[in-house]
């Protein structure tokens, strides 16, 4: 059945440095392994979606180089990275059905070769979203329209998937599923997968390893396990209990 067939890639940014017009400057250096799960954490404002815009290209670094699977990437426009990523909401376009939606993934003008249609059908089932590929976006919950921004991801088979607070719209029990659904797919095809969330459950649940960013620098990375159980830096459990505080 599985036609999307796809392995992760390594990811390396060298002394990369950035600021937005009038804003503090900010600097990552960071070694991602091929296939690994990766939670992104830190303070709101301190540069988690800035550092994937870069890895994905919305942004560009004044300095410094992003390798990916081995190839530099730095000046390579998004659609032409090796990357996906899903956002908080609006991934979708609202006047194109699902299938359409998803078929964007292999082509921007919708020309679709038999192989492409396979695949699109693949991945909606693939996603759970069976029965329902003639529907337009309004008339789906926000949890199937991540499940339609993560299916076109499927068949765009790029080796690194980023998520910035993917399910931050969506209920505790949609957020579960949509993270077990993702958490299955990495097991089956084994992509690289960043995640910026505000949620250790999510972290702990999904990520092998997490990177704290704090003050549009990654401060600290290390097992997921060990940041989570307490013996991680001072500053993550400090982020850890003013978190825990607000909620
Ligand atoms: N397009 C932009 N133009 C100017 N400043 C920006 C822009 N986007 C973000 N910033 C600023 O850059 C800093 C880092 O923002 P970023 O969105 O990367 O943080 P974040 O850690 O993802 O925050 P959050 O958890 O709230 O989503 C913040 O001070 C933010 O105000």
């Amino acid at each position: 059945m599985n036609r999307i067939t796809r392995s992760g890639a390594g990811l390396r940014l060298e002394a990369i440095t950035f600021a937005y017009p009038g804003g503090a400057s900010m600097r990552f250096d960071l070694t991602v392994e091929a296939s690994d799960t990766v939670a992104i954490m830190g303070p709101s404002g301190s540069g988690k979606s800035t550092l994937l815009s870069l890895i994905a290209g919305f942004e560009m670094p004044a300095s410094g180089r992003i390798v990916i699977g081995g190839e530099d990437v730095t000046l390579l426009p998004p659609h032409r990275r090796p990357v996906s990523m899903i956002f908080q909401e609006n991934n979708l376009f609202a006047h194109l059905t699902v299938a359409q939606n998803v078929g964007l993934g292999r082509s921007p003008s919708l020309r679709l070769t038999e192989e492409d249609r396979a695949a699109v059908a693949d991945a909606i089932a693939h996603t759970g979203l069976a029965g329902k590929e003639k529907r337009l976006p309004q008339a789906l919950s926000g949890g199937e329209r991540q499940r339609v921004a993560l299916a076109r991801v499927l068949v765009r088979e790029r080796p690194v998937l980023l998520l910035d607070e993917p399910f931050a719209s969506l209920g505790p029990a949609l957020a579960d599923e949509m993270l077990d659904l993702i958490a299955a797919l990495h097991r089956e095809q084994g992509m690289t997968v960043l995640m910026a969330t505000h949620d250790p459950r999510d972290a702990e649940r999904f990520s092998r390893t997490l990177v704290f960013v704090e003050g549009g620098t990654i401060s600290a990375i290390g097992p997921t396990q060990k940041f989570l159980s307490g013996h991680g830096p001072a500053a993550f459990d400090r982020y850890l209990g003013a978190h825990r505080a607000l909620r």
